[in-house]
């Protein structure tokens, strides 16, 4: 039977893990605190970060929201970052993406202080992550490993195949499975738009992540039987519903469920770990900056 892997559950028990560093910094006067950044008005980016501040509120981390008007200059942006560095309060530094088009995507990066720097975006947490040495797992790659052991999926020694090589998944998930580490050790494939015959390399791994942001590019053709589907994409298409829309990954679900020994739904699946590994990515921040030594829930 097809095993679905539920990441409502597994992002749960990351935040119960959180409990004790956060009481263990309380105990030392401090509060971890985030600070999300939302230069948008696209509705989708609108929704993530109050789940965001949500979540934060549900676990005990504080959160400041600073909106940015979208029209509004890119130096208002880097000058609320200055402000958000220097704010002792603020150990976590998050700035929602994407960002207007004559924002420089890269200059934002590059500006938040890489130890608030939470997403671990910034060049410098990047180049400790391909070292090995990662300070901050970016959210998204740390919830799929997470994912994987939950259903008890070793990497090591796997085929992995990751559709999509965007900075935010697939470039840094790549780098994190092919470590000689716990939750690494796979051989890795990275596919994107320029990939010949996508099918084929799909077809011969053990293991495929789809992060590629094309509604139900992965059908079940695509799959080998056995095959574990983590399944990264949240899609809006439209649709006859309230909202005017539904969600749909960038896996075909009910065809890809046919050929999976395990596969991740959407929504429900990789989007809650994403939020998860946030807050676990904010409680280290504080531990680090306020060098409180706190027990966080093993790294994969
Ligand atoms: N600064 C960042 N920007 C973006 C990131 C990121 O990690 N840091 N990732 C994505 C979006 N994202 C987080 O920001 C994100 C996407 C989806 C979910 C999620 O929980 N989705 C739910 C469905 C929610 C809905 O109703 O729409 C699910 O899959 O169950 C959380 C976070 C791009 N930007």
């Amino acid at each position: 039977m097809t095993e679905i892997i539920d990441g409502n559950e597994v992002g749960e028990r990351v935040k119960d893990g959180l409990a004790d560093g956060i009481e263990t910094l309380s105990a030392e006067g401090v509060t971890p605190g985030l600070a999300t950044v939302l230069m948008s008005e696209d509705g989708a980016s609108e929704t993530y970060v109050s789940m965001k501040q949500r979540a934060c509120e549900e676990v005990g981390i504080d959160s400041v929201h600073v909106e940015i008007d979208p029209d509004a200059p890119e130096s208002e942006l880097l000058d609320r970052i200055d402000e958000l560095n220097e704010d002792p309060s603020i150990h976590g530094i998050l700035v929602q993406m994407p960002v207007p088009d004559h924002v420089d995507e890269k200059a934002v990066l590059r500006r938040v202080d890489p130890a608030k720097d939470v997403d671990g975006f910034h060049p410098e947490n990047v180049g400790r992550l391909v070292a090995g040495d990662a300070r901050f797992k970016p959210c998204t790659p740390h919830g799929v490993q997470k994912l994987l052991a939950s259903a008890d999926v070793d990497p090591e020694g796997q085929d992995v195949v990751i559709v999509g090589r965007s900075d935010i998944v697939g470039k840094p998930l790549a780098n994190l499975l092919v470590q000689k580490a716990p939750g690494g050790n796979a051989t890795v494939t990275v596919c994107h738009s320029r990939t010949d015959d996508l099918g084929e390399k799909t077809r011969n791994a053990d293991v495929v992540v789809a992060a590629v942001g094309v509604p139900e590019l992965v059908d079940g053709s695509m799959l080998s039987e056995g095959t574990v589907v983590i399944d990264v994409g949240v899609n809006r298409v439209d649709a006859d519903t309230e909202k005017g829309y539904e969600l749909v990954g960038d896996v075909e679900f009910e065809s890809a469920k046919e050929k999976a020994s395990a596969i991740t739904p959407v929504p429900g699946g990789v989007g809650p770990m994403t939020i998860a590994m946030l807050l676990y990515n904010t409680v280290k921040a504080a531990s680090l900056q306020e060098d409180v030594p706190v027990d966080l829930p093993s790294a994969s």
